[in-house]
């Protein structure tokens, strides 16, 4: 028989830590993220308010994606109830995802990137949001779950 871990050099000691326990009977909840790229390249970060989980941290915009709906009808949904502005599907490109274990839920979002939206970018709930440039974002604490994403993001742009 042959050992598949054989024809690589890899072993357990090289993955990253486990941020997912599979043993955990976690529900999992998805939500839809959107990283806003603008002409020079910067990404729009939005605070989480005081109140929700979270608060403090910077997020790419975005939300719960509720039953019968598709990912990418909740971002339109959720840029336009959180920022005021307008996407379209076309303009929205899958990127990656996360998929991390929180204490009580496990999380599984994934990002689009979008380049292209109509309106300007207007907090609707208070929220503090920021233009960021890629080498920047380390400057700004995120949810550990956008670590990787981040990482991607920096590679990508
Ligand atoms: N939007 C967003 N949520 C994130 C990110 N990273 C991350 O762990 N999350 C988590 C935080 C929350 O547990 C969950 C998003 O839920 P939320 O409560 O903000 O959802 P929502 O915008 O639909 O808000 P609400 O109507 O439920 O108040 O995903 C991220 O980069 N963007
Ligand atoms: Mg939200």
């Amino acid at each position: 028989m042959i050992d598949a871990s054989d024809n690589h050099p890899y072993t357990d000691e090289d993955c990253p830590p486990p941020n997912v326990d599979p043993e955990a009977g976690l529900p999992t909840v998805l939500v839809a993220a959107i990283a806003l790229i603008d002409i020079d390249g910067r990404v729009l970060l939005a605070e989480r308010p005081a109140g929700k989980s979270m608060a403090g941290l910077w997020e790419f915009p975005g939300g719960k994606v509720e039953t019968g709906e598709i990912p990418e009808a909740a971002l339109i949904r959720e840029v336009r109830e959180e920022l005021a502005i307008d996407i379209s599907a076309a303009c929205l490109a899958p990127f990656a995802f996360a998929s991390h274990s929180y204490e009580k839920f496990h999380l599984l979002m994934p990002l689009f990137l979008c380049r292209k939206w109509h309106g300007l970018v207007d907090p609707q709930e208070g929220q503090r949001v920021k233009w960021v440039r890629i080498s920047g974002l380390s400057d700004y604490p995120m949810p550990p779950a956008d670590e990787p994403l981040v990482a991607m993001l920096r590679d990508f742009l």
